[in-house]
């Protein structure tokens, strides 16, 4: 049973809710208890999709938010008064805090915030949870095997570490497709056809990070494996810790990506 058998609402189903609902389905979750409320009405395979909140009057069990943060308020005035006591809200928006969804929502059950990744669409995710205050321990366990479903979670009392731990798993996807094209771009520069390199580097990226995944040792450790004493490897690893430059590289993303997830906190309170 998957938080509850009632029924489970999501709005928006774009990039972030869409691969989220894919991995719903594919885990068996029942398509009946799902009903994507969406603007455009685009119909979606195997669930209800509808322009605006049920008529029915029947208080969704589950409401997820996964339209942009920016959409928030549009959407609200339709959402709120379909919510009810028995209610718990989902919310996978950036930067939004509790207390700013729990202002927009007054009733509900519980607030949980959910900073999900799109490998969710396969069951790869990375779920990060937090609980608003007045959470009670039932309503955590039913939002944590929501997305259980979706891959891995882990729990962040701290909402301020919440917000600024959200970058590193859901935005890193986005970093880690840069670093396939970086690395298909310089085998390019070696004179590899771009269609080659592409191929390359990323079953490169895929095979060390499902090695790593199944290791029992540290990456820095099976770095260490790669790199024979005087070798290739070596050399090149030599660049990447020359003035530590790639760990000053990863520190700045992160910081401006928590910056932005900061402001945005800021701009919904
Ligand atoms: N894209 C990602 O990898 C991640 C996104 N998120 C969060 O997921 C949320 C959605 O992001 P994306 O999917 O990337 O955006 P998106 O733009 O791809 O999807 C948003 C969807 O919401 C729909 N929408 C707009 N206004 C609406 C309204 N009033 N009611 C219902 N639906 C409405 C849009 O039609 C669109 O399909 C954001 O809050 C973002 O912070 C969180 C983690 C990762
Ligand atoms: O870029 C964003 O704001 C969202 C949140 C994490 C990933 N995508």
């Amino acid at each position: 049973m998957i938080a509850g058998d009632g029924p489970i609402w999501l709005v928006g189903a774009g990039n972030m809710g869409g691969a989220m609902l894919r991995g719903w389905l594919a885990s068996g979750i029942d398509p009946a208890r799902i009903n994507v409320i969406r603007p455009s009405g685009t119909p979606i395979e195997g669930v209800t999709v509808l322009k605006a909140p049920p008529p029915d009057g029947e208080a969704p069990a589950v409401l997820v938010l996964a339209m942009k943060p920016q959409k928030l308020d549009e959407a609200v005035p339709a959402l709120a008064p379909t919510t009810g006591e028995g209610t718990l809200i989902v919310s996978v928006l950036a930067g939004t805090e509790a207390p700013s969804l729990a202002k927009r929502f007054p009733n509900h059950r519980a607030i949980v915030r959910v900073m999900p990744n799109t490998p969710s669409a396969i069951g790869k995710g990375v779920m990060l949870l937090h609980a608003a205050a007045g959470a009670d321990a039932s309503a955590k366990a039913e939002a944590e095997a929501l997305v259980r479903t979706l891959g891995i979670t882990e729990w962040i009392d701290d909402e301020g570490l919440f917000g600024r731990a959200s970058v590193l798993s859901g935005c890193g996807p986005a970093f880690l497709f840069r670093f396939v094209d970086a690395l298909a771009k310089a085998g390019e520069a070696q004179g590899l056809s771009a269609d080659q390199a592409a191929r390359l580097a990323l079953a490169t990226v895929a095979g060390a990070a499902e090695l790593a995944a199944g290791a029992n040792e540290t990456p820095a450790r099976l770095a260490d494996r790669v790199a024979s004493p005087g070798g290739t490897t070596r050399a090149g690893l030599d660049v990447i810790d020359r003035d530590a430059a790639l760990d000053r590289l990863m520190a700045d993303v992160l910081a401006a990506s928590a910056r932005r997830s900061e402001e945005m906190a800021a701009a919904a309170r």
